[in-house]
């Protein structure tokens, strides 16, 4: 298995609080990660240290995120957006504020082609509408032309996905992608990513609160409990031999809900 991103002994402090606590995952090419936990447990903080978009009350006190064997607490701020935008893609729980809400999906995906590849405006519209299609948006030539409000939730996100799909990123990191979403748009997204990992071999983090999504997609599993990921097992061990008194209660509670 290829090794995409690592996460050594990390921990983040806001003020006194340890709000991660020596953290410790891999992501693999064409592997889901599911990340579970509670509200609060340090998810979405963990998010944004692998993204380097921590907030700046964040204290990175120890550890590294290692993409292709590089820390990226120590790369430039360049070399870093340079990474973000190409490599490292993140989906949002909420797309509208991913999108600016003057501009074209169109100049969208330009503005994010333009900055990692020299091409053509015909070659990148064809990129655009080669994602858009993959992602099942229905009518790519038109939606080109459509500003962000003028789209629902689901199909922002399924624009959001298709950008990913245009730079060809290697690791995706979705927070609650689909909490937004009705449960049409939920299984449509959830199917998508499982496609996307295959067809491209992308590495996936999948946060979630949804069991279900943990079962559908995910290869192996992280449960998260105030701050520290307590178990760490493939999909398998963890629905049929949990470890930890947590996980536990947490599959008990599937089972009563
Ligand atoms: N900007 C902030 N300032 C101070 N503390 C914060 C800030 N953002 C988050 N926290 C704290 O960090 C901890 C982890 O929060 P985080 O948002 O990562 O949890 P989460 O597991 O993603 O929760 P949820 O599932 O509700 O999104 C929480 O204790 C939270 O109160």
């Amino acid at each position: 298995m290829e090794k995409i991103l690592e996460v050594k002994d990390l921990t983040v402090k806001i003020g006194e609080k340890n709000v991660l606590t020596s953290i410790n995952l891999a992501a693999y090419k064409g592997r889901v990660l599911g990340i579970i936990g509670e509200s609060g447990s340090g998810k979405t903080m963990l998010c944004h240290a692998i993204m380097q978009t921590l907030p700046s009350l964040a204290q990175v006190t120890q550890g590294e995120v290692l993409y292709q064997q590089e820390n990226l607490f120590n790369v430039s701020a360049t070399k870093l957006r340079a990474y973000r935008g190409r490599h490292l893609s993140m989906i949002l729980q909420n797309p509208s504020t991913a999108f600016d809400r003057i501009k074209t999906i169109e100049s969208h995906f330009r503005e994010t082609l333009k900055a990692h590849f020299k091409l053509t405006k015909k070659e990148m519209r064809q990129i655009a509408l080669d994602a858009m299609n993959k992602v099942h948006l229905p009518d790519p030539e038109q939606l080109l032309h459509y500003y962000p409000f003028q789209l629902s939730g689901g199909m922002l996100q399924r624009v959001m996905i298709a950008l990913s799909l245009a730079i060809q990123a290697s690791l995706y990191i979705a927070d609650e992608p689909t909490t937004a979403l009705d449960t049409i748009n939920q299984k449509q997204v959830l199917t998508l990513f499982d496609r996307i990992r295959l067809e491209t071999e992308a590495a996936m983090i999948l946060v979630t609160h949804d069991l279900g999504v943990i079962a559908e997609l995910a290869d192996d599993v992280a449960v998260m409990y105030q701050g520290e990921i307590i178990e760490q097992t493939n999909v398998f061990d963890f629905f049929d031999a949990p470890q930890h008194p947590y996980t536990k209660k947490l599959l008990q509670a599937r089972i009563l809900g």
